[in-house]
């Protein structure tokens, strides 16, 4: 695999909802500088490992994980670590769109108010405006940011839930199948977004869709039951993949 700089790196992390485990002893580093794809069939545990790197499943009551989870050296899973600060250095971007349910304007804001980023209103002005150009929305809605972010196109809230995560600058984004839920020309909006930002913040997105985690990553890991099976190139893994399980799902023989 091509060296590059780690921005995250977990080690032995395992979870169990209750009794039963989902993720098994994966360790993996998320690159600085690359788009990093989290393949395999439903159910191997995908979603549930990438929700550890910002530790969204502390909201899950039955979710337990074990192993280390490093951003930038720092054990994200110690007492001294602030959650709600966590998840704006590590933000995250759902299925399903979820805008709030209020002005445009507001969803982009909110994060940078409470975390105390704009001390004056043009500055929290600039804030929106920088995070809806790199989110690719601006141009759509600069003439109506008081409108009800609910009330955009799917594709559009997508994007609005980009910006929203993009305005409190975090390090990491992740995205949890993202297009998904969006027709082909959100989903390529989308995808070339994820282009864009690429550099700018460590990416590592959950994708159903081979072609795509093709197309938007350079960095591709291959989950089965609950385990890592292999990590690499995204070119390796889609043309020379080392193990048998990760041949037979991408040639479509399972999945
Ligand atoms: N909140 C939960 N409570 C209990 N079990 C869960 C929960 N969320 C996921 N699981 C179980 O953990 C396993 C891994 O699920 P997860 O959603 O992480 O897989 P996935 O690879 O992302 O699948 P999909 O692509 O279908 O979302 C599955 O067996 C699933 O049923």
């Amino acid at each position: 695999m091509t060296e590059t700089p780690h921005k995250m790196s977990a080690r032995g992390v395992s979870v169990f909802y209750g009794d039963k485990q989902a993720v098994k002893d994966v360790s993996i580093d998320i690159a600085m500088d690359k788009v990093t794809a989290f393949i395999g069939p439903s159910g191997c545990g995908k979603s549930t490992f990438l929700r550890t790197l910002n530790r969204m499943n502390d909201t899950i009551p039955s979710a337990r994980v074990t192993g280390d989870i490093m951003l930038d050296g720092e054990n994200i899973y110690s007492s001294a670590m602030d959650v709600v600060q966590l998840r704006a250095r590590v933000g995250m971007v759902f299925q399903k769109p979820n805008p709030f349910p209020k002005s445009i304007y507001e969803n982009v804001a909110y994060g940078p108010r409470i975390h105390g980023l704009a001390p004056s209103k043009p500055d929290l002005d600039a804030i929106v405006e920088r995070s809806l150009k790199r989110a690719g929305l601006w141009e759509e809605v600069k003439d109506r940011l008081q409108d009800s972010g609910t009330a955009l196109s799917g594709g559009q809230q997508q994007r609005l839930c980009i910006a929203r995560a993009i305005a409190v600058d975090p390090e990491v984004i992740l995205m949890d199948e993202p297009a998904s839920a969006l027709d082909p020309i959100a989903t390529a909006k989308i995808e070339e977004l994820i282009h864009e930002l690429r550099g700018r913040y460590a990416i590592a997105i959950v994708t159903h869709n081979m072609q795509q985690a093709a197309r938007v990553s350079q960095r591709t890991a291959f989950f089965h039951l609950g385990t890592l099976v292999e990590y690499g190139d995204t070119d390796q893994i889609f043309t020379t993949p080392r193990e048998e399980r990760t041949k037979d799902y991408i040639t479509g023989r399972y999945g």
